[in-house]
């Protein structure tokens, strides 16, 4: 099932739940605006140009997207993703996860995504900023302060965070808090790059504490070491967890004992990668998510947990730092073998709810010192957890459901009392 179809049926179940009427279910699923921009060897809807000169002369077209899902709590707010499998469905999905993520967080926002089908790998840094600006050029009218704010997501982060802010400054005055995860030196918070990883860690102590355990002694897998995953990771480990295997694009290791994370993210920044690291043995990456442990964390990409793979996992707790990591039917199996599932839409809020910090620091022209960005962050998982786990009672469902009807419904509330006037 593909991540649209997956999260409608998410959103279906809690609607039903909620036993909302069907006009408002049809107004919450439908994105508020998709906007498309397209090189012009493609004529759609929206088409802009959007062609870029490669560093050897040549020309390189790609394909751009920012979905808009829904601004009934506030500007629209979500992440910018470079990956080469950015399509479509994928990125409508990601917005209207955003939705309901900024809900569970209780933030005031609403849902957006966007990303350009590009391999950043594949392109120097003056092409990715050439790429950067003249995206910002296509949407700069369709974002803003009050109106749609972009963050990063995978495959960007603080610079490209800066250039979109540079190229919109050119066509709207200087805006800091038009954009979050910027470089601190241009108004980002303290705080947001670790804040997706700390986030995970906050809701997985949350969750262990709910069964009566507590991180110490633990054996987690992570998939994925990028920004949510060797955050998560190092903070992990320092409060106890023993993080048994990681993996990424370049490989994967394990050590049974558990990895020496601080040397592991020396040697992943001096290498661009985990393949090769001293301290484990090297592993099958196809393997990684079904090693034995007991958290798994995948930080990576989504619908890695599916059909074929959900019988082989042997965790007992899944921890979703990615977005949409597991498929509706892998989530049928999981719930039989008793794993639990700490969804996307609460375990990663990390992120966002420090972007909410960041904009918050930027209108009001203050600055916030870390002690206080990570405690606030903590306040806001900690009662996030709690309201979860409230739904759950009331509705009778597992913490994915719960997190759902809890989104679903403070933005049907916000909706409905907004009023249905043309
Ligand atoms: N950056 C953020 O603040 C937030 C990110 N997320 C989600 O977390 C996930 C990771 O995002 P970031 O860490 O920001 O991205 P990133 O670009 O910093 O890192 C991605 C990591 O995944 C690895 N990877 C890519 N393909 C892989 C594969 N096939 N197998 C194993 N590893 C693979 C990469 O090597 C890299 O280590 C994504 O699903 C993203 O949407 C969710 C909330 C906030
Ligand atoms: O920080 C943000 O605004 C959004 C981050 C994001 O894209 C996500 O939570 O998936």
């Amino acid at each position: 099932m593909n991540a649209l179809a997956a999260t409608n049926r998410n959103f279906r179940l809690a609607s039903r739940l909620l036993g909302l009427d069907s006009k408002l279910e049809k107004s919450l699923l439908i994105p508020f605006r998709e906007i498309k921009a397209k090189t012009f060897f493609f004529s759609s809807f929206f088409q802009v140009e959007c062609t870029i000169p490669k560093d050897d002369g040549s020309l390189a077209t790609f394909v751009g997207f920012r979905v808009q899902h829904d601004n009934a709590r506030g500007p629209m707010k979500g992440g910018i993703r470079y990956h080469p499998e950015v399509e479509p469905d994928e990125v409508n999905a990601l917005a209207q996860l955003m939705t309901w993520k900024t809900a569970v967080a209780n933030i005031p926002y609403g849902g957006a995504k966007g990303g350009i089908g590009c391999d950043p790998a594949k392109l120097s840094v003056s092409e990715l900023e050439r790429l950067t600006r003249v995206f910002t050029q296509k949407i700069h009218d369709l974002i803003g302060v009050q109106t749609d704010v972009p963050a990063p997501d995978m495959g960007t982060g603080p610079q490209t965070m800066a250039w979109i802010l540079d190229e919109y400054s050119k066509f709207h005055g200087h805006s800091p808090a038009v954009v979050t995860g910027k470089p601190i030196e241009l108004g980002g918070s303290l705080g947001r790059d670790a804040a997706t990883g700390r986030g995970v860690l906050f809701a997985t102590e949350a969750l262990l504490k709910e069964h009566g355990m507590s991180l110490s002694g633990q054996r987690l897998v992570i998939q994925g070491f990028g920004n949510v995953g060797s955050w998560a990771a190092k903070l992990i480990s320092e409060k106890g967890g023993k993080v048994v295997a990681v993996s990424d694009i370049t490989g994967a290791i394990k050590n049974s004992n558990g990895l020496d994370i601080p040397s592991l993210l020396k040697y992943s920044e001096q290498h661009q990668g985990v393949k090769g690291f001293h301290g484990g043995e090297a592993i099958d990456p196809n393997s990684i998510l079904v090693e034995d442990c007991d958290v798994l964390v995948p930080a990576a990409l989504g619908g890695v947990i599916n059909r074929e793979n959900a019988n082989e996992i042997k965790a007992k707790f899944v921890v979703e730092a990615a977005n949409h990591p597991t498929d509706p039917e892998a989530d049928e199996i999981l719930k039989k073998k008793g794993v639990v599932i700490l969804p996307d839409i609460f375990a990663n809020s990390g992120g966002v709810t420090v972007s909410y910090f960041e904009w918050v620091q930027n209108i009001q022209g203050f600055m916030w010192d870390e002690e206080k960005v990570n405690n606030e962050l903590k306040t806001y998982m900690t009662k996030g957890f709690k309201d979860v786990k409230e739904m759950c009672k009331t509705h009778n469902c597992d913490l994915r459901m719960g997190a759902f009807t809890l989104a679903v419904n403070r933005v049907a509330r916000a909706t409905t009392l907004r009023g249905w006037e043309a």
